[in-house]
């Protein structure tokens, strides 16, 4: 999906209202939008009928805010509006939109001043949903007047209830676990100095037509993982289909005290829909790995077979043994290969290897791994991800998944893809090996692999959001995100 600046976001909301659709009805999809995106994360995190507080600005993003309270109230959910303006500084169609939720009741109040904030800062709230409508793409300058007490406000309550920040977050700082934006995503949100503020990042149809989207300028370098581009990579399957359809993937790895890392991948690689799936670890875990994971068949020899895609690292180990074998890999496969962990960093002074490679190759590094293949620093890596993961690409002609908050996935010669799916629940041993299953299952069904590394990211994340909404960030284990791929896959398909 297009990434857009507030400037590009702007002349697309003006085109459409010239084309018919009024600014009225535009703000009302995006309000609906909205309250439909807080029903939804209520209802993963149990908290429907809880307490919702709307903090709005004098623009159209608390116009926004205004149509989903209303929208809530109507349904029975105990909503609450704080104004950060006086009343008679609201215009257009946000002043239509709140005359509406005014007149159905929702319960208001305008904190006009700071010492009004004071108040409220002091007081709380007992809102377990706070939504922050203040500045959208409108916003300029240095804060003024009491936007900067309302920000610091919503900002504040991120440490105890779930923020859900209206098209952007406000002056990019406010902390918000989900940032619902209008339209198409803006350039800002996607940048990775932002993850903390913008959470995860869901996009609404606002009714703009197709082809002014097409025809807008966008940012030609980076692309947004959206669940819409997926769908068409998982067509219905054939009611005669069988196994042979979905491909073979071997997965290696594995070693003495890390049989778990190769079972939860190749478990993953199975959950993403491959047809069969072979493992090949060391004599010393197959017993470990083998009844673990009953739907794979695990060898502790070289397994032969008509492999669709090799999956290698998990758990392997830095021996001279993997970079032998990775090295092999890369001379003789002619199918997708996804190397992980230790079949990166084993490949630190052969990374000619990996460009002479024939076949495709996806590596997919955290921070760490990626500064040791070149010999960086994971701070430096860090400071420019997308720069590196660009450079990388380029450089290894290989397509290259780097991998922490706000993922990115380059390859040489097109947009630089970003996700935005996942939540610091990830942050525990065995997501980055559950990750690599998920790639090599869905390329060895035949899937083109940048975009089976796209697909993967953002289905990785949605399980791993899934299970935390469920369990608390704090309690998430790689198999969970293993389990909750299923449901993750059933919010890109109904079958
Ligand atoms: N037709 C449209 O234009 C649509 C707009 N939408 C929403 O409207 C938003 C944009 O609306 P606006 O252009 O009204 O902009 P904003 O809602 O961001 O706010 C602009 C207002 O905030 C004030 N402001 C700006 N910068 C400030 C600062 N630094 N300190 C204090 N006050 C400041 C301005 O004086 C102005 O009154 C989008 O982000 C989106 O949420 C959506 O409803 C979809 C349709
Ligand atoms: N804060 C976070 N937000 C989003 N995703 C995260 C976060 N922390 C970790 N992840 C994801 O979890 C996975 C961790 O992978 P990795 O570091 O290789 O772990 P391991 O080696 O233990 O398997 C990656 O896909 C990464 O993007
Ligand atoms: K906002």
């Amino acid at each position: 999906m297009k990434i857009v600046t507030p400037e590009q976001m702007r002349q697309l909301d003006a085109n459409t209202m010239n084309s018919g659709i009024p600014g009225e009805e535009l703000m009302l999809t995006a309000g609906e939008g909205l309250a439909s995106a807080i029903r939804t994360l209520a209802s993963n995190h149990q908290l429907i009928d809880s307490p919702v507080l709307f903090v709005a600005g004098c623009g159209n993003n608390g116009g926004d805010a205004f149509v989903a309270a209303h929208g809530l109230h109507e349904d029975g959910w105990p909503v609450e509006c704080w104004l950060a303006c006086p009343e008679s500084k609201l215009k257009g169609d946000a002043l239509i939109h709140f005359k509406k939720m005014k007149k159905a009741g929702v319960p208001f109040q305008a904190l006009e001043t700071s010492e009004h904030w004071a108040h409220a800062s002091a007081c709380g709230t007992d809102a377990e949903i706070v939504i922050d409508g203040l500045l959208g793409t409108g916003a300029f300058g240095e804060l003024r007047g009491v936007i900067a007490d309302a920000i610091a406000f919503v900002d504040a309550q991120a440490d105890r209830a779930l923020v859900v920040a209206v098209d952007v977050p406000s002056a990019m700082a406010v902390r918000a676990d989900l940032t619902v934006t209008m339209g198409l995503p803006k350039v800002e949100s996607v940048q990775s100095e932002n993850v903390d503020f913008v959470g995860n990042l869901e996009v609404v149809d606002i009714g703009i037509p197709v082809e002014f989207i097409e025809e807008a300028d966008g940012d030609s370098e980076l692309e947004f993982i959206h669940p819409s581009d997926l769908a068409p990579l998982f067509p219905r399957r054939p009611r005669d289909a069988h196994k042979g359809f979905f491909g073979h993937v071997l997965c290696i790895g594995g070693s003495k005290g890390f049989s778990g890392a190769i079972t939860m991948a190749s478990r993953a690689a199975c959950r993403s829909g491959a047809g069969l799936v072979s493992a090949f670890v060391p004599e010393a875990i197959h017993a470990l790995v083998a009844p673990g994971v009953p739907e794979v068949m695990v060898h502790s020899c070289m397994p032969e077979g008509q492999w669709t895609a090799i999956m290698a690292g998990p758990g392997m180990g830095r021996s001279a043994t993997t970079r032998e074998q990775v090295l092999h890999l890369l001379e003789t496969s002619k199918v997708p290969v996804v190397l992980d962990a230790d079949a990166i960093t084993v490949l630190a002074d052969h990374v000619a290897a990996i460009a002479a490679a024939r076949c495709p190759v996806v590596l997919t590094p955290h921070p760490g791994e990626f500064a040791a293949l070149f010999g960086l620093k994971v701070a430096d890596v860090q400071a420019d991800r997308f720069g590196m993961a660009k450079m990388a690409a380029d450089k290894l002609g290989a397509m290259i998944v780097l991998k922490g908050a706000g993922t990115l996935v380059a390859s040489s010669g097109r947009p630089v893809a970003v996700n935005m799916t996942g939540n610091p629940g990830m942050a525990s041993g065995g997501s980055g090996d559950v990750l690599a299953g998920i790639i090599a299952g869905l390329a060895g069904q035949g899937i083109p692999p940048f975009e089976a590394a796209c697909a993967a990211v953002w289905l990785h994340g949605r399980a791993a959001d899934l299970a935390a909404a469920e369990k608390a960030q704090a309690s998430l284990i790689a198999p969970d995100l293993v389990e909750k791929l299923s449901e993750a896959f059933r919010s890109i398909s109904c079958r």
